[in-house]
């Protein structure tokens, strides 16, 4: 093989030089990286990474393969991809293609053979960095590449149902989850707990919320600066009024928006499935899969309404709020793990234990 020598430059000045992993395609992004030494599938398919090139800390990335059953969306919506060494040679018995393979096939910009440890210093001294992968050393990133509506680009355009994994269970349960860019392992978790699961598009309102007469809705994670849905604040009000609701990591910026909390850009983001959380109710850390940028701002929280239920335990972030009087709670991190640590999956669990327990208390 005739390996292609490719560029990363970046918005600090730097060029990495690597090799092209499939075809030498030339892309723009936001500079993130990946702590997890497992997952690279998930990772890659996860839609919150779109108009991002994540790099993976961890050296060799693709030694068991890719299957049909971790995908966490359709097809990946990441930028681009920077690794260390790509393994050629997967091992695992479900496995059925190699890393070359899903690159080739979706068309995803790599480089490899670049020092990815030292490009993540760059990226946590720097914090907000774009790069672009090129064959050209002297073509320099525009700064900001992440598109204002890249919600638009990854959420369903029409709803989409699927049927509980379970057959009897003896509550009635159908969720909505609003698409800002869903991950399936969350419509996974929530049919595999015995609930019918509609998807709807990131911007159906509330009256088209309740036409589907579902018991609960989840408002999932989804890419890009939650500040640029602000124009959704009033509508995601309403639904957290009206029916028990669950928001995990963009869902959760955005229930906060809609009370008049702030979020924040975090220096360079939590992205990894090693990340402490304490439940502030029960004092218990649990290790958990995080993938974020922004983070909601403590100090604007309005704690007549709301209390802090998880705190991370590096930083002392914002990790969960749950409301004093509506069944209402939020999550920044991911309860259903993939890649990641299944500690906090009790959180789907509370979830339908509010639905069940709502009583008539929401609608009056
Ligand atoms: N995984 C997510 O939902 C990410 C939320 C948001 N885009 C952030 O980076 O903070």
């Amino acid at each position: 093989m005739v390996e292609q020598i490719g560029y990363l430059n970046l918005s600090t000045g730097d060029s990495l030089e690597g090799k092209w992993l499939g075809s030498s395609v030339s892309v723009e992004g936001e500079m993130v990286f990946n702590t997890a030494m497992t997952g690279y599938q998930e990772v890659m398919t996860d839609p919150s990474y779109a108009d991002q090139i994540v790099t993976m800390t961890y050296p060799l990335i693709g030694n068991y393969g890719f299957n049909d059953i971790d995908y966490e969306s359709v097809k990946p919506s990441l930028s681009g991809l920077i690794i260390s060494s790509p393994c050629h040679t997967p091992e695992h018995y479900q496995s059925n293609s190699s890393i070359l393979d899903v690159v080739k096939k979706y068309k995803i910009p790599t480089l490899y053979d670049i020092d990815t440890r030292a490009l993540t210093r760059i990226i946590r001294e720097h914090g907000e960095v774009y790069g672009k992968i090129t064959t050209n050393k002297n073509d320099t990133p525009v700064k900001n590449t992440v598109d204002p509506d890249v919600v638009r680009k990854v959420s369903v355009t029409k709803s989409v149902h699927f049927k509980s994994n379970v057959q009897h269970v003896n509550f009635p349960s159908h969720v909505v989850v609003m698409d800002f860019g869903y991950k399936h392992s969350i419509t996974h978790s929530l049919r595999d707990l015995g609930c019918d699961v509609t998807v709807v598009p990131f911007d159906t309102t509330l009256i088209e919320i309740q036409k589907l007469n579902p018991d609960g809705v989840v408002l999932s994670n989804g890419p890009g600066d939650p500040k640029n849905l602000s124009y959704l604040k009033n509508n995601i009000k309403e639904i957290t009024e009206y029916f028990p609701t669950l928001g995990i990591c963009l869902g959760h910026q955005l229930v906060a928006l809609a009370y008049d909390a702030q979020t924040k850009r975090l220096p360079y983001g939590h992205r990894g499935s090693n990340h402490p959380v304490k439940d502030m109710i029960t004092g218990k850390v649990s290790i958990t899969s995080q993938n974020h940028g922004y983070v909601v701002d403590m100090n604007t929280v309005n704690g007549s309404d709301w209390n802090i239920s998880h705190i991370n335990v590096n930083d002392k972030s914002v990790e969960g709020l749950i409301h004093r009087t509506k069944p209402v709670m939020t999550v920044q991190f991911h309860p259903e793990a993939h890649p990641g640590p299944i500690d906090t999956h009790a959180i789907f669990d509370n979830f339908i234990n509010q639905i069940i327990s709502k009583g008539e208390k929401q609608h009056a």
